[in-house]
């Protein structure tokens, strides 16, 4: 039977009673007021209520959630480096009064942001349609009508309205501006807020709990006094969050635009020297220069990113699989080398099921497993957490059913597990104590076990004193240090017999033992208290005595397995981060496929210096007892020795690590917070979807290589030929409009390659833009194309002084128009992704835009609109030439690339 959130209220004591610290109550007045105040409840709004607030308040949007306008995004496009240089260069232009260049430049910009700004408005609106199916909800607690009792259900945050009674659990994004009502050892994360990024504990009723602020422990009821555009967050922080640190994308792209940046800035000034120098030409060569500088600029880069990477999301959110919601985090999932997980609830299923209770002796013990049923009980009521802990689940499902039940029981305190803390405990009172040897004889046929707490009870007992007892449960590490003594079978949690080393040892072994046949192992530890003790603390958690092991089996996730073994034929690592026992992990690990070796613990993370850890980290696969900042340390580690970093987690315990990968991915169950913290959400259940996601990533990555390729190394050609010529003749190479309708027909024919079909290395192994190589394709590959043109220069003078042409200008113009727009459809069909033969022929887009670019190439010289472009037809002669230089050029790319291929891989850019 499952759990359901109300049960505690239905088996336990008023929900109204002490809250576990004892501290909710003292303002209670403060509470009451403010509820009164939203005219509301501690038992929430009625829902009609509820839904006439809606209409009134609006829904609980936050404004900077909204998509930007378009006049904003085409301004943002504006900020991109290759449009700003371009923009720079058409003011000179302005300037100088070269209307043509200036023209040419403006139409190019326009063009570029419009198609940027379209693309990313598509790409924004796919992402937020797929954001819906994993949309953040919270817990409400309200009434179906006024005498109804309350209903605590989970509610789309953006319906949430003032007035409404919210539970906080660990892992919730705080959904609107709460005002606290009772909360039980509740911190939460304000980083977001005060830039604070340590917790910071609200123990008093009256707090305000602000939005965007997160759960990190404990727990809490709220009333909310504002929603949307009324909350402090959207009213104080400017709208885009802070900047990110550069991820794999942003260093690549940034790096390569940058680099193009330096030397377009370089070639003008480098042109006008050289023309003054070699032809005595003043400052009228400028509009040159500047064209020449254009020539360089890969301006369709912003679109071509955006499209590539916009297409490949859409692709995944087609399946309902992945949801990317950071578009340059699918190139970053394709270049990723190394991919941690967490164990619970990634790998395996997070629905333990109790296996066995032992004591300590390793002989089966129900009492055991009941003593921490008690504490789990204790700890879900006293905590009012909306939704109980997995492992405290499965304890009260056990227990339910060999007839377990906490009768009389009743509790005090208690402090929940969180973070970095591994065990929880609960102080319970037990009315008419239990004293070793005082004859107490249990009424009824059933037999006295030892140890059973039912002796402890003593609700049908003759001793009216009650009794308090601590029982603690966690991590056996954890709970062992706090222990003194152990049980020696009297069912009483004040005997036992002192816990010598050789005990402890023998102890630790037997957890180890259940740890290593894959069970997760609690120890149980119980401990009696005087009734007058104070406030109770984590201080208060020793002198224990152990009872004994409890030990839960975790099936495995059902596409674990499978999807392990299609990251390690992708070519990525899989290293497990767990803050569960190194043997659960092993096993699990082992079951799995996947060869754990040598597992490394906190202990020995927090003795390694950051240089030790990146070396222990690059050879460790499974990192156990991980607290939160030690999944953060080693995804860091990782990143430093120079892995591309994913991480792949669900809980509140993740979030640091999400936050430290390059890329941070979060399994559709995740915790809202570490939802929200991930760049990737997994949309299904399905593991394997990873792997699939993995190779669109390195897919869209490789159509921005092969555009990068294609474009720069023919710009590089044509800035090489235009220099040569501009320095040689007697007039412009080439005339702005010349250079417009060019470079548009590139840009145009380029968009194709999104649809190209990838390389079969994407499978194989991560894929990364690296400038370098790129640089090192860029100037090999320009040189041959700069080689073609001058060959195209010689052929030109050549036909025409032997055809005794007379429009020189013009015929020139036209002829390297047609030879340049050939030469890029062959460069488009010889430098596209693919390796082998079986990978040569492009798919129909790519066939269609070159044919279309080699046409336009041909014709327009000869159309009606070749006059006032400044081109007149040519000789037969000239075409017959140029086949000859065409085939001698294809045949020199092909084998140039044939000598790249060969190569060692990490020569081509865009491969590993
Ligand atoms: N409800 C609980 N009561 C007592 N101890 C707990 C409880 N929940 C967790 N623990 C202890 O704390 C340990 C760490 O828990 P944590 O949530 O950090 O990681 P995990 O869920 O085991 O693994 P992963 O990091 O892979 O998700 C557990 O192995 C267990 O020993
Ligand atoms: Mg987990």
């Amino acid at each position: 039977m499952a759990w359901a959130p109300d049960r505690p209220a239905a088996r336990g004591p008023a929900t109204g009673r002490g809250a576990a610290t004892g501290r909710g109550e003292a303002a209670g007045a403060t509470a009451l007021e403010v509820l009164r105040a939203l005219e509301s409840g501690p038992r929430g709004l009625v829902e009609a209520e509820a839904d006439a607030r809606l209409a009134r308040h609006g829904e609980n949007v936050f404004p900077g959630r909204r998509p930007d306008p378009w006049p904003r995004r085409f301004a943002r496009s504006l900020r991109d480096p290759f449009t700003a240089v371009l923009l720079s260069l058409g003011l000179v232009s302005a300037a100088l009064a070269a209307w043509g260049t200036a023209c040419v430049i403006a139409v190019l910009v326009t063009v570029s942001c419009v198609l940027r700004a379209t693309g990313e408005h598509r790409a924004d609106r796919s992402a937020a349609a797929l954001r819906e199916l994993v949309a953040t909800t919270a817990t409400v607690r309200r009434r179906p009508a006024e005498p109804d009792a309350p209903v605590t259900r989970e509610l789309p945050v953006e319906q949430l309205v003032p007035g409404d009674v919210v539970l906080l659990a660990p892992g919730d994004l705080v959904p609107a501006d709460l005002r606290l009502l009772r909360t039980t050892g509740l911190t939460v994360h304000e980083a977001a807020l005060t830039g604070e990024s340590a917790p910071v504990t609200k123990d008093t009723a009256g707090d305000l709990c602000l939005q965007g602020s997160s759960v990190v422990s404990g727990s809490a009821t709220g009333v909310v006094v504002a929603t949307g555009a009324d909350t402090v967050l959207s009213g104080a922080l400017p709208r885009n969050p802070g900047p990110r640190l550069p991820g794999p994308f942003d260093r690549s792209v940034n790096g390569i635009a940058w680099t193009l940046v330096r030397f377009m800035l370089l070639t003008a000034p480098l042109v006008l020297v050289a023309s003054a120098l070699l032809r005595g030409r003043g400052l009228e060569t400028l509009p040159f220069a500047v064209a020449v500088a254009v020539g360089l600029t890969p301006e369709m880069l912003p679109v071509v990113v955006t499209t590539a990477l916009a297409r490949g999301a859409a692709l995944l959110a087609r399946g309902g699989e992945v949801i990317v919601r950071r578009l340059p985090a699918l190139h970053d999932l394709g270049a990723v080398d190394v991919l941690c997980v967490d164990k619970t609830g990634t790998l395996t299923q997070d629905r333990p099921v109790f296996d066995r209770a032992v004591d300590a002796e390793g002989r089966d013990d129900p009492a055991v497993l009941h003593w921490a049923a008690v504490a789990a009980l204790w700890t879900l009521h006293l905590a009012e957490l909306p939704a109980p802990d997995a492992l405290d689940e499965a304890l009260l499902d056990a227990d339910e059913e060999r007839g377990g039940g906490a009768d009389g029981v009743e509790g005090v305190a208690a402090l929940p597990c969180g973070p970095g803390r591994r065990i929880a405990s609960a102080l319970v009172r037990v009315p008419g104590g239990y004293e070793p040897g005082s004859g107490y004889e249990p009424d009824g046929p059933e037999p006295v076990l030892p140890g059973n707490v039912r002796t402890l009870t003593g609700s049908r007992g003759r001793r009216p004193a009650a009794t308090y007892v601590l029982v603690v449960k966690g991590a056996a590490e954890d709970v062992l240090e706090r222990c003194t003594r152990v049980a020696d079978g009297t069912g009483s949690p004040g005997a036992g017999r002192t816990l010598g080393p050789a005990d402890r040892a023998r102890l630790a072994a037997r957890a180890d033992a259940l740890a290593e046949s894959g069970l997760r192992v609690l120890a149980v530890a119980v401990a009696e208290r005087p009734a007058s003790a104070g406030p109770y603390a984590p201080e208060d958690e020793r002198e224990l005595t152990l009872a004994g092991f409890v030990g839960l089996r975790d099936a495995l996730a059902p596409t674990a397995a499978e999807a392990l073994t299609v990251l390690a034929d992708r070519g990525v690592a899989v290293k497990v981060l767990t803050g569960d026992h190194p043997g659960t992990a092993a096993r699990a690990c082992r079951e799995l496929g996947l060869d754990p070796g040598e597992p490394l613990t906190a202990a020995r993370i927090d003795a390694a210096g950051d240089a030790e850890l990146a070396l222990l980290a690059a050879r460790t696969t499974v990192f156990a007892r991980c607290a939160p900042e030690h999944k953060a340390r080693v995804v860091r580690a990782l990143r430093t020795a120079g892995s591309t970093t994913g991480f792949l987690g669900d809980g509140v315990n993740d979030l640091a690590a999400l936050h430290a990968a390059d890329v941070g991915i979060c399994p559709r169950d995740g915790v809202p917070v570490a939802r929200e913290a991930a760049d990737v959400v997994l949309a299904s259940k399905d593991l394997t979807a990873l792997g699939r996601a993995v190779v669109t990533g390195r897919r869209s990555t490789g159509h921005i290589a092969a555009y990068l390729r294609i474009t720069l190394s023919s710009n590089l050609g044509n800035v090489i030929a235009m220099l040569t010529a501009g320095l040689l003749l007697p007039f412009l190479p080439m005339l702005p409009a010349q250079v417009l309708v060019q470079n548009l027909c590139f840009d145009a024919a380029q968009l194709s390659l999104a649809y190209d079909r990838p390389a079969a290395t994407v499978h194989e192994r991560p894929a990364v833009l690296r400038p370098r190589a790129l640089f090192r394709f860029m100037t090999a590959f320009g040189l041959i194309n700069a080689a073609a043109d001058l060959a195209t220069f010689a052929v030109l003078a050549l036909t025409l002084r032997s055809a005794g042409s007379t429009g020189g200008q013009a015929a020139f113009h036209a002829g390297w128009f047609t030879e340049n727009l050939l030469t890029q459809a062959l460069v488009m069909l010889l430098l596209r992704a693919g390796r082998d033969a079986a990978e040569r022929r492009a798919p129909l887009p790519v066939r269609l835009a070159t044919t279309g670019l080699a046409v336009v190439g041909l014709l327009l010289p000869l159309s009606p609109l070749g006059p006032p472009l400044g081109m007149t037809p040519l000789p037969p002669l000239y075409y017959a030439l140029m086949t000859v230089v065409l085939t001698l050029y294809g045949t020199a790319l092909a084998v140039a690339r044939a000598r790249y291929a060969k190569g060692p891989a990490a020569q081509l850019p865009g491969r590993r």
